[in-house]
């Protein structure tokens, strides 16, 4: 199955080398997979997640959730599926991101926190590069009283554990080890590479970097 999926991704054109993208966790590094790519062909997307519904069938899961927004996508095919092999309605939720100044957390809107309380709740999640992320779903599924019975993720490209995460288990469709690095430390950076602008987040470093870098005007100054 590892093979399977990277053959997947390639297909698609997911698969993104030597070049210089910042990741969501501010890390940067020279390789990108790129979920984006996968969800536009919907017959590759449900068979991905298939893959998923398969590994947790016997695990009485009654809800499937996933982060905004590639998870909302994953969420949708993975309880599809596993609805039909367990022969009855399992749900798909999605968690929001909220950004309070420098912090951020997920929550469950629209009425989908009454749909978690005290269920068995499946986590997806597309990517896991430092594992940020998914575990905010984590914590964002016990914050209104649903138990994670695990979380299954396309590409572990971080090597995270379930350990690290926090959760009872983790199923990865593949695991590719791909390096990272902190903003400061990048050596692309040091070498001038330019950052890629339309994949990750490199169009906002790079916006956020010009206005650190603006002069301010005399007269906002403060003494
Ligand atoms: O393990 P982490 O370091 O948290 O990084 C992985 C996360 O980053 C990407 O999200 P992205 O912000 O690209 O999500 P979206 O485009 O689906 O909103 C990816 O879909 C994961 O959610
Ligand atoms: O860490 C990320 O933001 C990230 C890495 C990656 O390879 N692909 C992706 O879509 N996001």
């Amino acid at each position: 199955m590892e093979q399977d999926l990277l053959v997947t991704l390639a297909e698609v054109g997911a698969l993104i080398t030597n070049d210089h993208l910042v990741y969501t966790s501010g890390r940067h590094g020279s390789s990108y997979v790129n979920k984006d790519a996968l969800y536009p062909h919907t017959g590759a997307t449900s068979a991905v997640c298939a893959r998923l519904a398969h590994h947790f069938a016997g695990a009485a899961i009654d809800v499937v959730a996933g982060p905004t927004v590639g998870g909302v996508i994953m969420a949708q095919w993975t309880a599809h599926h596993l609805s039909r092999l367990n022969n009855r309605d399992i749900l798909a939720v999605y968690a929001e991101e909220e950004v309070s100044g420098a912090s951020k957390q997920r929550s469950f809107r629209r009425g989908y926190d009454d749909l978690i309380r005290a269920q068995r709740i499946l986590v997806v999640e597309d990517i896991l590069t430092t594992g940020g992320s998914v575990r905010m779903v984590i914590e964002a599924v016990r914050a209104v009283g649903g138990t994670v019975v695990g979380v299954g993720a396309l590409c572990n490209r971080g090597g995270i554990t379930a350990a690290a995460i926090d959760a009872p288990d983790l199923f990865c469709l593949t695991s590719v080890p791909l390096e990272s690095f902190d903003a400061e430390a990048c050596p692309l950076c040091a070498a001038g590479q330019p950052i890629n602008t339309r994949l990750g987040k490199g169009a906002a470093f790079l916006a956020n970097q010009h206005v650190a870098h603006v002069e301010q005007p005399e007269s906002f100054k403060v003494e």
